[in-house]
């Protein structure tokens, strides 16, 4: 039995990130949010492109306009008019000024700009009721904001509003970002039926694969999906041969403990996969198989030419521990293999329990519930209902895990707790 942060290395170690040369693509700008970007991008374009005036008002020369005051006012001749989008055609000499616009390209000969509000125009003369406090005020510098040819942007970022403006500014249409990571799913279980059929004593819906395909999805990743399969070995066999064939990773949930009919640790042996982790000491969650496909036993059909070792997860079966599993430790290990260069690791949060959390103290405990705002301070709330490790429907409607380190065995109501927020709404 391994600690959960002795797994978590152990996983995040056996990831190699995508390959910056291979798995890529090329796409529309408009497609590329959430994607993570496979090459760093530089722009030729200064930012700004060119002085330009932050308000509407005068370009002016600070010299005129130092001693300004309402009382003495320098009066200064207008003799241009420069709206955004237009180049100025005069160089501003001593005594004159350019009526200007926000974003308008500041006039040779000029520094400084007066908002208009501080000055009052009479015919073709403007009077500057206050001075500037400082040479170049109001004016916003050309490259001072990005300098062209310098990296705009690095590779390894996921693309989210923010760099999908910049992108759009430094005319970028399409973009070279990573492959989505393949993520093969199946579930295994006699009693496991799919959603439309009628149910049979016994039988249960697979809610397993319908909960893992989001979570892969919202992970940036692109959903296999296998389907079911019975516990039988040879169809096991048959189902996990093609998947570690056709995945960058492999996700199973079931068939992991030590029941008569759990044989995915038995298969993964025969396939000659080299099993890392087999139980974690945490609740929900303790049978975990963590194994490898070396590249040479990835067949001849492998949907990529990446000599890349495929992960397997073996999840449990039982539903509460699949998700908790999940973004405990697929996760991570998706958002690593998806080429982003940092931030693939879980953060946990320091909060107030507004509840009683219990644990017995000898595994890590992870208790599902939901963060609260409250007066602008994040306070966990203990998901009312079962907290078996089969129980799913009161983990609708959840947004975070509390977590127990093995020993604890009370958290206290005000008592901070480490929470581990799994989405943001
Ligand atoms: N003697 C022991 N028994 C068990 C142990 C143990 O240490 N000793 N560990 C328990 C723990 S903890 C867990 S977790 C489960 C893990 O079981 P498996 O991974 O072998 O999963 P199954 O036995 O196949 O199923 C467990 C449970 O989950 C339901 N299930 C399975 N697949 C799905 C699915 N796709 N959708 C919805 N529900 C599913 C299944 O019907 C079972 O109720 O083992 C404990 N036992
Ligand atoms: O570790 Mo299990 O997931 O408690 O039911
Ligand atoms: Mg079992």
């Amino acid at each position: 039995m391994v600690s959960v942060s002795d797994a978590e290395a152990i996983i995040l170690n056996l990831v190699q990130p995508l390959n910056s040369q291979r798995d890529t693509e090329i796409v529309d700008l408009l497609a590329a949010d959430h994607r993570i970007l496979a090459t760093p991008v530089t722009s030729p374009l200064d930012f700004p492109h060119w002085d330009n005036s932050a308000m509407d008002g005068y370009a002016v020369r600070y010299k005129d306009v130092q001693d300004s005051n309402a009382e003495q006012p320098a009066i200064l001749e207008i003799v241009e008019e420069i709206p955004a989008g237009y180049q100025p055609k005069s160089t501003i000499q001593p005594g004159q000024a350019a009526r200007i616009f926000t974003g308008a390209v500041m006039p040779t000969g000029a520094d400084t700009v007066i908002m208009q509000e501080r000055t009052r125009q009479e015919a073709n003369h403007v009077l500057i009721l206050a001075a500037p406090t400082k040479s170049q005020e109001f004016v916003r510098q050309k490259a001072s904001f990005y300098q062209a040819d310098t990296q705009l942007l690095p590779a390894g970022i996921q693309l989210k509003a923010q760099e999908i403006a910049v992108l759009a500014a430094a005319q970028c249409p399409r973009l070279n970002v990573y492959r989505r990571p393949r993520v093969a799913i199946f579930s295994t279980g006699d009693e496991l039926v799919t959603l439309e059929k009628p149910l049979q004593p016994g039988q249960i819906v697979d809610s397993n694969q319908y909960a893992l395909a989001t979570l892969v999805r919202e992970s940036g990743a692109e959903p296999l999906l296998l389907g079911i399969v019975k516990d039988d070995p040879v169809a096991l066999q048959e189902t996990m041969n093609y998947a570690i064939n056709n995945a960058d990773i492999v996700i199973s949930s079931g068939g992991v403990s030590v029941g008569d009919y759990d044989y995915v640790d038995q298969i993964l042996e025969s396939l000659k996969a080299k099993i890392h982790i087999r139980t974690v000491e945490m609740r929900p969650g303790k049978p975990l198989t963590v194994a490898t496909f070396p590249p040479q036993i990835v067949g001849v059909q492998s949907f990529t030419p990446v000599q890349q070792p495929t992960l397997y997860f073996g999840l449990p079966g039982n539903p509460a521990a699949v998700l908790v599993t999940f973004w405990r430790f697929v996760q991570p290990a998706i958002r690593k293999l998806s080429g982003l260069a940092e931030g693939w690791e879980p953060a946990f949060l320091k909060v107030r329990s507004h509840d009683e959390l219990r644990s017995d103290g000898k595994r890590e405990t992870y208790i599902w519930g939901r963060l609260h705002l409250v007066d602008g301070v994040y306070e966990f709330h203990k998901a009312g209902g079962s907290h078996s490790s089969g129980n799913l429907i009161n983990l609708a409607q959840t947004n975070a895990l509390a977590v127990l380190p093995i020993g604890t065995t009370l958290i206290s109501p005000q008592q901070e707790v480490q929470v581990l927020q799994v989405s943001n709404s």
